[in-house]
C-alpha cells in the first residue's frame, strides 16, 4: 500500500489528507517546520516534524510537497525533499475526476474531485488542480502551478511555472499566464498576462508587478 507524508498541516494539507482517504491511500503524517507543531495531531494524523525527523522512513514513503497552496513554498519543499533523498509522490487523482488517457500528470501533482480534463493536456510536477475545475484540450500547466476551485481554462491555454489561478476565474483560449503571476478570484483573462504580475477583474487587467519570481 502507498504510504504518504504531506508537507504542511493547514487547511489544504487536511484536504490532501481527505483526498488520500477517498483514494484509499494511507497518510502516515504531516510535515511542519514550526517546532510547536511537532507531535500534535491534526485530524488524528500526527505532525512528524521535518524531513530530518523521518529520516528512517526515507525509502518507504512518498512525499507530497503540494500540501500548501503557495507555489513558492511548494518549490522550496520540493528542493529540500529531493536533496534529502526522499521520493516525490506519484500523482494523486480523485476517483471522481474525468481525464483522457492522452493527458500527462507530473510527479507530486494532485487533481481534486469533480475536475474534468479533456484531451492532450500536460501538467507538470507539484501542481494543485483544486475541485470542480474544467481544463480544455492542449493546455499546458507548468511545475508548481496552483489552481483554486472552480476555475475554467479554455483550449490551448499555457500556465507558466508557479502561476496561481484564483478561485472561480476563467482563461480564454490560447492565453498564456506568465511564470509566478497571480490571477485574482473571479477574473476573466482574455489577453496574455506577463511573468510575475498580478491581474484581476472582468476582463482581467494588470493590477501590479510582484516582488519575487
Ligand atoms: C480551498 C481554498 O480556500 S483555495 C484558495 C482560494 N482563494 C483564492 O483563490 C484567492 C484569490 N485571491 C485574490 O483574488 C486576491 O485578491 C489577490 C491574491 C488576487 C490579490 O491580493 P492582494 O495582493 O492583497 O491585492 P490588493 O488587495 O493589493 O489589491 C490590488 C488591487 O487589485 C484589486 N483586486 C484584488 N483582488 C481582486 C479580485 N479578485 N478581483 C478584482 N479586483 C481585485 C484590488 O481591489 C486592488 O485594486 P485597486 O488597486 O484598483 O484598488
Amino acid at each position: 500500500m502507498r504510504k504518504i507524508v504531506i508537507w504542511g498541516s493547514g487547511g489544504h494539507a487536511r484536504e490532501v489528507n481527505w483526498l488520500c482517504e477517498e483514494m484509499g491511500v494511507q497518510v502516515l503524517g504531516f510535515l511542519d517546520e514550526r517546532p510547536e507543531m511537532k507531535g500534535q495531531l491534526v485530524n488524528e494524523i500526527p505532525v512528524l516534524g521535518t524531513l530530518d525527523d523521518i529520516e528512517s522512513m526515507r525509502h518507504e514513503v512518498e512525499i507530497v510537497c503540494a500540501g500548501v497552496g503557495s507555489p513558492a513554498l511548494k518549490k522550496r519543499f520540493a528542493y529540500d525533499t529531493i536533496r534529502s533523498g526522499f521520493h516525490i509522490a506519484a500523482p494523486l487523482i480523485h476517483p471522481r475526476v474525468r481525464l483522457s488517457r492522452r493527458n500527462i500528470v507530473g510527479q507530486g501533482s494532485m487533481i481534486c474531485e469533480g475536475t474534468i480534463l479533456t484531451d492532450n493536456i500536460r501538467i507538470g510536477s507539484h501542481v494543485i488542480v483544486n475541485r470542480s475545475t474544467n481544463i480544455s484540450h492542449d493546455t499546458v500547466i507548468d511545475d508548481y502551478v496552483t489552481i483554486a476551485p472552480g476555475v475554467n481554462l479554455a483550449g490551448n491555454v499555457t500556465l507558466g511555472e508557479g502561476a496561481y489561478i484564483g478561485i472561480g476565474s476563467s482563461v480564454r483560449e490560447k492565453c498564456r499566464i506568465g511564470c509566478w503571476s497571480i490571477i485574482g478570484g473571479g477574473a476573466f483573462v482574455k489577453d496574455d498576462i506577463p511573468d510575475v504580475t498580478m491581474a484581476a477583474g472582468v476582463p482581467a487587467v494588470v493590477k501590479k508587478r510582484l516582488d519575487k519570481a
